[in-house]
């Protein structure tokens, strides 16, 4: 796999802490930059922001209340585009963590790290970012926009349950926007001062999944050096966003369940239980003929996970919603690229109405960077988004599935994703931004084709 063109900066006062973690990550990414003093940090950005900021805490020697670290992230938080930011702490202390996360760290990692668990969280942060997500702190998060119909009754739904504690479950194709149906629900919720953590389920490995959720005591296994919170403390009081729920393995599923029915979680190593006291919103893009299906998913967990089920409707089904977005976001990019204020012309207002938009709003969305980067003429023409190129065959709305139907889809998928693969010469990032795919979720559709 060739490096990603990413730009990750270390910022941490032991330099051997910053050479193995640039070490490490330069075999996945091409610019990976050290920096030792966080009074340098306007000279870096004024060559360019990052995209992840890899942030130590503690610099003075001695400190450890993190303050160094908080203003730090103050300052890249409130950059016009701010990079995606985790925490990097030596003391694996929950409110710190909590604290960065609540003023926007994508993540925090406790020292010394684990090196799958460091260069997954920088994968993810690095994907978020290549997927123009906006800045995912509870302050960045872009509002829910549309109003059609569908999104109208959504958006009365939402307004319904979020004041209540149910959890909640968001269904929904790629892209179509079930992390910032959570995000408001979050916001609307008692909850709203607290942190919003997302957590991609799919992407924890089956052998940390404990440790990732629960936490663990230092010594409870040969890497554990250090205690660790889980992301159910590190939630606490707030939502804990489990994402991709419907990618989980089994054995993880009942893990899961344990926690969610005794409504408490034993660390690793620890002999005590801790009560959780978090709202579980999750999410999947998995149909719900296979949701149901007890092979893939326990009926059990599902009972615990679903008393609300919000249903998120594709872009192609609401495309009175399409004209907004577009206007939304390329003047959006328009003045984050500096590019002039265009028009777009009737003609292609209307073929992007038209449009099938199988990645749904986040490809509608980088059709729409694109268009502002690229287009010349006086106005926006459809060519300019870019979307002939990216796919020539729109991909029919689900139906009853049938082996037959599931092959030929399945077929459909793996030449739409080796096309795409090809044009982006191997970059999986920007494949999957052709693709209206996160990175990871391209991942696991390579692995699913065996490429
Ligand atoms: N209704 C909307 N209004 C404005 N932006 C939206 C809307 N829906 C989605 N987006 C944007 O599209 C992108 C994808 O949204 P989001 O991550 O919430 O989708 P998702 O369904 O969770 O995706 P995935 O299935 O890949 O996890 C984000 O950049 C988000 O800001």
């Amino acid at each position: 796999m060739s490096p990603s063109t990413a730009s990750i900066l270390i910022l941490d006062d032991d330099d051997d802490v910053a050479c193995a973690a640039q070490l490490l990550l330069r075999r996945r990414h091409a610019r990976v930059a050290t920096l030792d003093d966080p009074r340098e940090l306007d000279a870096v950005l004024g060559e360019g922001v990052p995209d992840v900021v890899l942030l130590d805490f503690n610099f003075a020697p001695g400190r450890i209340d993190g303050a160094e670290g908080l203003a730090v992230l103050d300052r890249l938080r409130a950059l016009p585009r701010p990079p995606g930011v985790i925490a990097l702490t030596a003391y694996a202390d929950v409110p710190l963590a909590v604290e960065a996360l609540k003023r926007g760290a994508l993540d925090f990692i406790t020292k010394p790290w684990d090196n799958d668990r460091l260069v997954a969280a920088v994968d993810s942060a690095v994907a978020r970012r290549n997927a123009s997500a906006p800045a995912h702190g509870a302050a960045g998060a872009s509002p829910l926009m549309g109003e059609s119909g569908p999104m109208r009754e959504l958006k009365a739904l939402i307004a319904a349950v979020a004041p209540t504690e149910a959890n909640v479950m968001v269904l929904g194709e790629n892209g179509v926007g079930k992390e910032l149906v959570a995000r408001a629900i979050h916001a609307a919720s008692g909850r709203a001062a607290g942190t919003f953590l997302a957590v991609d389920m799919g992407a924890l490995p089956e052998t940390t999944f404990e440790s990732e959720l629960f936490g663990h005591r230092k010594g409870s296994f040969t890497d554990a050096r250090a205690d660790r919170p889980g992301r159910f403390q590190a939630a606490r009081g707030g939502t804990l966003f489990l994402d991709e729920i419907g990618n989980m393995p089994l054995g993880a599923q009942a893990k899961l369940l344990t926690a969610l029915e005794r409504r408490e979680v034993t660390p690793l190593g620890a002999d005590r239980a801790e009560s959780i006291d978090v709202r579980v919103v999750s999410a999947t893009n998995l149909e719900e003929a296979r949701l149901f299906d007890p092979a893939v998913f326990r009926p059990d967990l599902l009972f615990r996970l679903n008393t609300i089920v919000l249903r998120v409707p594709p872009l192609r089904e609401r495309a009175d919603d399409i004209p907004q977005l577009l206007h939304h976001y390329l003047s959006l990019y328009e003045s984050q690229y500096g590019r002039p204020v265009r028009e777009l012309a009737p003609s292609a207002q209307e073929q992007l109405c038209a449009w099938p938009w199988p990645g749904n709003v986040r490809a509608l969305r980088h059709a729409c960077e694109r268009a502002a980067i690229l287009a010349a003429g006086p106005d926006y023409r459809f060519e300019d988004f870019g979307l002939a190129a990216t796919t020539s065959t729109p991909v029919p709305a689900p139906a009853a599935e049938t082996p037959q139907e599931d092959f030929r889809l399945g077929a459909l998928e793996r030449e739409t994703i080796a096309a795409a693969l090809d044009k982006a010469k191997g970059n999986i990032s920007l494949a999957a931004r052709m693709l209206g795919l996160s990175r990871a979720a391209l991942y696991r559709k390579l692995g699913k084709h065996g490429f």
